[in-house]
C-alpha cells in the first residue's frame, strides 16, 4: 500500500513540474524558482477550509439561537416554507421563492466583526484621520451594524426591516471590495439553505424557560460564549419523498 502512495506522489509530482514548465514556455518565461503548483492548490484548498467552514458554522448557531428566542419569526418562516415548497424537501432553487428566509440571513450576526485586517499601502487620509503608510487598519463592521443612524432598533433581531429591499445594501457581513469574501455567494447559499433545511424538518423547542444566552465569546469569528443546546423533533407527515 505505501508503494502505491509513493508511486502516485511521483507522478502527482511530475505531473505538477510538467504544467509549470510548460505554462513557463508557454509565456516566454525564464526558468524561475521552483513553484510547486499541486502545494499552491492544496494550500487554497486549505484557506477555502478554514475560511469557509468556521464561519459558516457560527453564522448558523446565531440563526438558531436568534431564532429559538423570537419563535414568532421562526413560525412564520415555517409558513413560508409550507406554502412555497410544500411537502418536498427544500432545495437550493427554492431559496429564491422564500423572501422572508433571506431576510432572517440578511439580519444575522457578522461572523467576522472586523473583517480581515488590511495594511495601507501609502499615505492616505480616511474621514479626519490621517493613515500614514504601513498602519494596520480594521473595519468595525460590528459597530456599522449596530449603527442606530443607519439602522432603526439595530440591537434588536428583525428581519422585518428587509422587507425594504434597499436596506441589504448597507450589510457588511462579507466585507466590500476586491478583498470582500470570495465565498459569500457560496455561503449564503449554504446557510439559508441549511437553516431551511431545520426549520422544515424539524419542531425546535428551547431546554427551558430562559431566553438562549446571546453572549459573545472572543476571537476572530465570534461565536457565541455558551454553546447552543435545543431539543427538536421531526416534524409529522412531512418529507415522504425521501
Ligand atoms: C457565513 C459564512 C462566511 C462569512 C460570514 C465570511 C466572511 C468573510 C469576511 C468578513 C471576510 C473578509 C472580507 C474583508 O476583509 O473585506 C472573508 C474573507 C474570505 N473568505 Fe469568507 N466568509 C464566509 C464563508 C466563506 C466561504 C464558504 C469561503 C470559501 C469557500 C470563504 C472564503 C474566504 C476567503 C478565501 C477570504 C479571504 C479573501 C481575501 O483576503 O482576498 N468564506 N470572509
Amino acid at each position: 500500500m505505501t508503494l502505491v502512495y509513493i508511486f502516485l506522489a511521483c507522478i502527482l509530482l511530475l505531473l505538477s513540474l510538467k504544467r509549470l514548465f510548460q505554462t513557463r514556455k508557454f509565456r516566454n518565461l525564464p526558468p524561475g524558482p521552483p513553484s510547486f503548483p499541486i502545494i499552491g492548490n492544496l494550500l487554497q484548498l486549505k484557506v477555502m477550509l478554514l475560511a469557509g467552514t468556521d464561519t459558516s458554522a457560527v453564522t448558523l448557531e446565531w440563526a438558531m439561537s436568534n431564532l429559538l428566542n423570537h419563535l414568532e419569526i421562526l413560525k412564520k418562516a415555517k409558513n413560508e416554507l409550507d406554502i412555497y415548497v410544500g411537502h418536498q424537501l427544500v432545495e437550493e432553487l427554492d431559496i429564491s421563492k422564500l423572501p422572508y428566509l433571506q431576510s432572517i440571513v440578511y439580519e444575522l450576526h457578522p461572523a467576522a466583526p472586523l473583517l480581515l485586517p488590511r495594511l495601507a499601502s501609502e499615505d492616505c487620509t480616511i474621514g479626519e484621520f490621517h493613515v500614514p503608510k504601513n498602519t494596520i487598519l480594521l473595519v468595525n463592521a460590528w459597530d456599522i451594524h449596530t449603527d442606530p443612524k443607519l439602522w432603526n432598533d439595530p440591537t434588536h433581531f428583525k428581519p422585518d426591516r428587509f422587507q425594504k429591499e434597499s436596506e441589504a445594501n448597507k450589510i457588511l457581513s462579507f466585507g466590500l471590495g476586491k478583498r470582500a469574501c470570495p465565498g459569500a455567494n457560496l455561503a449564503q447559499g449554504t446557510v439559508s439553505l441549511t437553516i431551511a433545511l431545520l426549520i422544515q424538518c424539524f419542531e425546535w423547542k428551547q431546554i427551558n424557560s430562559e431566553k438562549i444566552d446571546m453572549t459573545e465569546g472572543k476571537g476572530l469569528t465570534v461565536s457565541k460564549k455558551y454553546p447552543l443546546e435545543a431539543m427538536c423533533q421531526c416534524r409529522n407527515g412531512l418529507i415522504r419523498s425521501i
